[in-house]
């Protein structure tokens, strides 16, 4: 994995973690298995899809509440727990959930964040694996709002997000009207039992 510079924090990329008909594989299986649903969203006062399909997996105690709405995860599928193995012996990090999200097309995407959330713990750890169109990735700074890095996520890349990343900088994927295909991304999280 190389690192990228930003300072700060400790984020790594491989572009290439999967190769690509294995990435492809994982593509179809992911899109099939995974039982993709749109997720309300509350926005200024009102009720709004938000612009992905998701779907949050996990073991059974890995409840996560997000803007006051209590998230029960669904049962692992075969890929994303053979995926979760993989990782585990990759970078020697248990994680029991994980955020899976579909953006249908470039005009799909997701609106800038910090995955701060405390059940994810000081530091979390979160590993991002990305299947499909390649998106652009931006993180900017918490304090400040500057831009700081913009990635290409490659089909079958690995992006490790660790120590000070989600404490200093948040991140966003932009809408891309020219971008007709499909994109899966999964977030391999940790969750404290409480
Ligand atoms: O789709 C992506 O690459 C980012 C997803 C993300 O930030 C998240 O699930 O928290
Ligand atoms: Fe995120």
């Amino acid at each position: 994995m190389d690192r990228l510079d930003l300072p700060g924090a400790d984020l790594r990329y491989d572009a290439q973690a999967y190769p690509p008909a294995q990435a492809d594989a994982l593509f179809a299986a992911l899109l099939a298995e995974i039982p993709w649903q749109p997720h309300r969203l509350r926005l200024f006062g009102r009720d709004v899809d938000a612009p992905r399909l998701s779907c949050w997996i996990g073991d059974a105690q890995a409840v996560y509440t997000y803007s006051g709405t209590r998230f029960e995860p669904r049962p692992w599928t075969p890929t994303v727990a053979a995926l979760r193995d993989d990782l585990r012996r990759r970078l020697g990090a248990h994680f029991n959930s994980v955020l899976a999200n579909l953006y249908r097309d470039g005009r799909d995407s997701m609106g800038w964040h910090s995955d701060d959330e405390s059940e994810l713990g000081r530091e979390p750890l979160i590993a991002s694996l990305s299947f499909g169109a390649v998106r652009t990735f931006r993180l900017r700074s918490r304090a400040t709002r500057e831009a700081a890095l913009s990635i290409e996520l490659e089909h079958g890349s690995a992006l490790v997000m660790a120590a000070g990343t989600q404490r200093h900088y948040q991140h966003a994927l932009p809408r891309r009207a020219r971008v007709a295909a499909p994109r899966i991304n999964l977030t391999f999280r940790r969750i404290a039992s409480v």
